[in-house]
């Protein structure tokens, strides 16, 4: 039994909902299919569910919203009528609109409603989609499905109790059709996953299910060894680990989420990568071990909007508890962060943009000054991280030698190392103007 997930490229209009349709009739294994909400069908167009997040946003602050309604049910409704499924589908999804505008649910609440949305109608035109191809295909509710989760603004989190409610879906009969993106509390509230959220549910599914194969569709052959929007036609990766991807994932390969890996890899789930719109290419495979390689350099992730706080104290290593002081301070100002280097007297904290207003930035800055009695705290904005990722990098001697020689060859300062903790990783901040610059040139002495 296998997961099937297909992500917003893959329902973008009525066309790509046909080649869904081909790849679920050519495998009678694909049971379980999982829906992103119609993402981009150009580079210029707005997903689906940036529409739906402008609609709430303006209805629960009683602002114009009315032409956000018109653009999304005219885009739901040109891909019922070319797939020739009935009216009464779009009358549904304009009618759970108009129920959320009148539900009394609070404000968060009612936003994450207008989300699902995307999703939601995926499900059911898909679902609808294969009945009119004589497949016998059912919508299913995550609810139904047995996606219970905690809610958090950060995105929600499954609870484990779910495994077992998902693993009776392996009795129903036909391809049950599920909406990726967002779960239930236990007490009822919808609540949805993080940005690009559907692929965690096709884990969570597969892992539910104790599926032989996660497969995950998109709209490229493989995973690339760098962002194809970075360099023309890299190097394809064929095999992955999990720690390798989930590496890679959370530090920009945006294809698949980073969270997604955590469920697959619990179970011992392989995942595919897929393309859907060329679906005999192997695509990549992501599984927990894979046979050494002298290259051991699969992947250079990259992502910018970081910021940094950097905190200098004469004998900080010699002070009991500054630690937990100064991340007691980041957690009373509920700033989390991404990594924390440190030397003898420094350290280094690295915090995503989102998470780092000016106005918390100077608290923050004033508390470190007061209550940790610093010597030296500066903040440094437009920083970008870069990821190179690798089974076995850590026993490989020049691997550092070797990406510094690059960023050096491409006159790139760099302003941050960080090689200790993980194993598979070691990772440079530099400013975010450099950064294409630094790919290029890291991509050279890594694969060419
Ligand atoms: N290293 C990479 N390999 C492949 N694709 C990547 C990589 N990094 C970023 N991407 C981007 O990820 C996109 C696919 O992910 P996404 O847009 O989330 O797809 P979907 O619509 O299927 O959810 C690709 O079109 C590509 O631009
Ligand atoms: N539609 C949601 C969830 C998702 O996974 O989408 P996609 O498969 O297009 O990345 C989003 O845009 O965040």
């Amino acid at each position: 039994m296998k997961v099937a997930k297909f992500g917003g490229s893959s329902v973008a209009d009525a066309n790509q909902f046909r080649k869904v349709g081909n790849i679920i009739k050519e495998d009678d294994s694909r049971k379980l299919i999982v829906v992103s909400a119609p993402g981009k069908r150009h580079e210029h167009d707005v997903k689906m569910t940036d529409l739906l997040i402008r609609l709430g946003n303006a209805y629960v602050k009683d602002e114009k919203y009315k032409s956000y309604l018109i653009t999304i049910m005219d885009r739901f409704s040109k891909i019922i009528s070319e797939l020739k499924l009935s009216d009464q589908l779009t009358k549904e999804i304009e009618d759970k609109l108009h129920s959320i505008m009148t539900s009394d649910l609070a404000y968060d609440d009612m936003l994450n409603c207008f989300k699902a949305v995307g999703e939601d109608s995926s499900a059911k035109i898909l679902s609808a989609y294969l009945q009119s191809l004589g497949i016998d295909a059912k919508y299913v509710n995550p609810k139904d499905a047995g996606i219970i989760v905690k809610n958090d603004p950060c995105g929600a989190q499954l609870l484990p109790e779910s495994f077992e409610a998902i693993y009776e879906l392996r009795q129903e009969k036909g391809i049950l059709v599920i909406p990726g993106f967002f779960g239930y509390t236990t007490d009822g509230i919808l609540a949805t996953f993080s940005r690009g959220g559907s692929d965690i549910t096709g884990s969570i599914i597969a892992a539910g299910v104790k599926a032989e194969l996660y497969e995950n569709f998109t709209d490229v052959d493989s995973v690339y060894s760098v962002n194809p929007s970075i360099i023309n036609n890299p190097k394809e990766i064929k095999v992955l680990t999990y720690r390798e991807m989930r590496e890679l994932s959370y530090a920009g390969f945006s294809v698949f989420h980073d969270e997604a890996l955590i469920p697959a890899f619990n179970a011992h789930i392989p995942v595919c990568i897929k393309n859907t719109n060329n679906p005999s290419a192997p695509g990549t495979m992501i599984v927990a071990n894979k046979k050494p390689n002298s290259k051991c350099v699969v992947g250079i992730a990259s992502d910018s909007g970081f910021s940094s706080f950097y905190i200098s104290k004469f004998l900080m290593n010699r002070e009991l508890g500054f630690g937990r002081k100064l991340f007691q301070i980041l957690e009373e100002e509920e700033v989390s962060f991404e990594h924390a280097p440190s030397g003898i007297d420094d350290m280094s904290i690295i915090i995503r943009d989102s998470q780092l207003t000016e106005e918390k930035e100077a608290i923050i800055v004033e508390r470190f000054n007061k209550e940790l009695q610093a010597d030296i705290v500066t903040v440094h904005r437009d920083l970008a991280l870069i990821m190179i990722v690798g089974e076995g990098m850590k026993e490989t001697i020049g691997m550092a030698q070797t990406a510094t020689r690059a960023l050096g060859e491409a006159k790139v300062n760099i302003e941050m190392i960080n090689q200790g903790s993980s194993e598979v990783s070691m990772m440079f901040g530099i400013k975010s103007n450099d950064l294409h610059r630094a790919i290029k040139s890291l991509y050279n002495a890594f694969f060419e």
